[in-house]
Parts: structure tokens; sequence; C-alpha cells
């Protein structure tokens, strides 16, 4: 077992953080699913084949895979993992003090299957323990509301943590149906064996980064989206984050659309390659980007806007990042950058994962000497995202 490390968005990668998606994606229904953030309701038993079928893609490649509801149970062998976990998911002022303890003193005696089960899908009011005794509370409830919200977005792990370089970063995520995830990565991070050393960097509680918009263009160089998720008082604190632990020497803030197609900047770029990225055409012209670079005194030296695609090539360093364009013409790049065509995961430069439905796209990535490994994606897509938004990498070889 190696040390977590990531320095790149392409450097082979050797370990990820994946979901598979479980009971939580059951609790979808008409009535919640646009509160939940997903677009249409799954069928459950499929996405889980095609989720199997993904990470047995990246096993297939030498790549370990982790499994958050595995690392999730184990963190909580630790009693402050779990008194973290309750705590987190038990809202008083939606249940009130005396359904709130007595809960938590239920949850306190499960065993720790159960209470990632709990912490992952929920509960409803149904399904609160019976020992609870009389509560106005449970009785004005409809038995299906829940007394403990479901994270269905817990499948795109890659919004709620980040790894930059050796430090792991904790998203402090935009909208109420995610906000509650962090808690369970902080819970992993700080009590799983495996990680209870790893430092940290950028806080949970700063203003809100979600990890779709922190693209590691080359060691030393982000880029951070700045749109619907991503607020610029996000963008400005990650950036002196990273600065001061030396993990990154230029931060681009890059301005992106404020809609549900583009709600963070890997909705329409992914890095392919060293030097090359698969990027929404209307993006390619339009994208720009401000330069943070560290002062001399501890401040912030900002500059721009100029065109994403120059500052992007002049912070790594490279005479010109290539473009390879979603679809084929305005109407399939439309298409199929919503189904997340330019959402692919790297394995290695020049190998990438990415839905098998965008054939245009993953055509032209294979004209350009990509190596495309396609998986699909029906059910998954329903949340609106692809091979990048549901994998955190944690360990990645250097760039040779
Ligand atoms: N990086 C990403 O673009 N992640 C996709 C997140 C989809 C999720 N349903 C959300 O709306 O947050």
């Amino acid at each position: 077992m190696t040390q977590p490390k990531v320095d790149t968005e392409v450097g082979p990668l050797r370990t990820v953080l994946l979901h598979r998606p479980g009971n939580e994606l059951k609790r979808l229904t008409p009535r919640n699913n646009d509160q939940l953030l997903f677009d249409s309701i799954p069928w459950v038993d499929r996405a889980q084949q095609e989720h199997d079928a993904f990470a047995g893609v990246l096993r297939g490649r030498g790549v370990e895979v982790l499994l958050l509801t595995d690392v999730l149970t184990e963190a909580l062998a630790d009693p402050r993992a779990r008194t973290a976990g309750v705590h987190a998911a038990i809202d008083d002022r939606r249940l009130g003090d005396v359904l709130a303890d007595s809960l938590r003193d239920h949850l306190s005696t499960v065993d720790a299957d159960t209470l990632a089960e709990v912490l992952t899908g929920g509960m409803t009011f149904e399904e609160l323990p019976t020992a609870a005794g009389p509560s106005l509370v449970r009785k004005m409830h409809h038995p299906h509301d829940f007394a403990i919200d479901p994270l269905p977005n817990l499948l795109f792990t890659r919004d709620s943590s980040v790894w930059i370089g050796d430090r792991v970063a904790l998203s402090s995520l935009a909208l109420p149906a995610r906000r509650r995830e962090t808690m369970l990565l902080d819970l992993i991070y700080a009590y799983h064996p495996r990680f209870r050393h790893a430092a940290r960097a950028y806080g949970a509680h700063s203003a809100p980064v979600e990890g779709g918009d922190v693209m590691l263009l080359a060691p030393g160089v982000l880029a951070v989206g700045v749109g619907e998720r991503t607020t610029p008082a996000g963008a400005e604190s990650l950036a002196r984050s990273v600065f001061t632990d030396n993990l990154a020497h230029t931060v681009l803030a890059v301005p992106i659309e404020q809609d549900r197609a583009t709600m963070h900047l890997d909705t329409v770029c992914t890095m392919v390659d060293r030097d090359a990225v698969v990027m929404y055409p209307l993006a390619r012209d339009s994208l720009v980007a401000f330069t943070l670079c560290p002062d001399d005194d501890g401040g912030l030296r900002v500059s721009g806007p100029q065109p994403f695609l120059h500052a992007a090539a002049e912070a790594m360093g490279i005479e010109k990042l290539r473009v390879i364009d979603t679809g084929l013409d305005p109407v399939t790049a439309e298409r199929e950058q919503w189904d997340d065509g330019n959402n692919t995961l790297a394995l290695a430069p020049g190998v990438v994962v990415g839905y098998e439905r965008n054939v245009e796209t993953n055509a032209r990535l294979t004209d350009a000497g990509i190596e495309v490994l396609p998986i699909a994606g029906s059910e998954l897509g329903s949340g609106r995202g692809g091979p990048r938004c549901m994998s955190c990498p944690i360990e990645r070889a250097p760039v040779e």
C-alpha cells in the first residue's frame, strides 16, 4: 500500500474511491428527484451492474478500487466516527429534542453495517425505531417523509473530496441535498486506519468548492470552475490554502455558466492526455480564466481574464493545450455534453473511460489517438455525472 498523492489529471491511476450505488437510490421518487439532484428515477439493479462493470474496467487496468461503503463501515469501527456520523445525520430541528435523542440512543447501539446503511440511505419516519414513544412529530409526519435524508449523490465521489498532492481537501458542497456527504468523507479520512495520517487542505466549512470544479492541469497548476456550485470566494480561499501549503504555484479561476448542464468545470472539459482536453466547443470559444499566484507578502496576485486555453498552456509551461471537440455538429455536441461526453476519467496519459453512448465524441477521441474504454451508463447517468464525476483519485503515479 503506497501513500495517497495526486498531482495531475492523467498520471497512471493507482487507487480510486468509488461508491457502488445502494439503497439510497431506491429513495428517489418523482416527487423528490429534483430536490435530490437526479433528472430521472434510476433502475437501481441496472445502475449497480453498470457500476460493477465500471469498477471492473478500472481493476482490469490495475487500479485499486476502494468502495465508499466498505471504507465507511471500517471507519465506523471507531466510536468517535460513530458519534460524528450520528451527530451529523440527526437534525434536532426536524425531529424535535425527544425524538432526536431517542434516535441518537438507538443508532449508538446498531452495528457498523447498519449504521453505514442509515448514514447513506437515510431513514423514513416509518422506519424509526418504535421504542421512541409518543411524539407529535412522528404522528404529524407522513410515514414516507425522511427523518434522515438519503444521499443518492454519494455516487459522485469526485465532488465531496479531492486529493491535491498528498493532502485531501474536503469539499464545501453548495446544495443542501449534498452537504452531509462531506461529513461522511471527513470521518472516513479521520478514522479509517489507512487515512488516519492524511494531511488536510482547505476546509469543509469554508466557502463552497466542489471537486468537479477542481482540475489538476499539471503539477502545481490548478483550474477551478466557478459557477453553479463553486463560488468566487471558494476559489479564492482554495487558492490561498494551496499556496500556503505549497501545493500549487498557479490557480486559474474559470467562470462557467450557472446552469444544470454545466454545473461543474468537468461537465465541459476533462484532460485526456498531458497536453490535451476533450472540450465542449461552445466552452472552447468562450472560456476565460483569471490567473492567481501568491505574491511576496503572503497575499494573492490576480491577473486576467484571458482565454482559458492560453492561460492554461502558459501556466503549464507548454506551447499549446490540444483540444478535442465534443460531438460532431452543434446539436450532437449539445446532446453528448449533456450525457457527460466531456466527463472522461483518465487512467493514464491518452487512456480514458467514457460513456459508450457518446459515440461521436468517443470517435473523435479515438481519431486523436486517445484510447477510450467505453462503459454503459444509461442508469448511472440519470444523476447527471460521468466517469470523472464518479471517481475520486487517491493515488496517481507521476507523469513522465
Ligand atoms: N462532477 C460532477 O459533475 N458531478 C456530477 C454531480 C451530479 C449530482 N447529481 C449533482 O447535481 O450534484
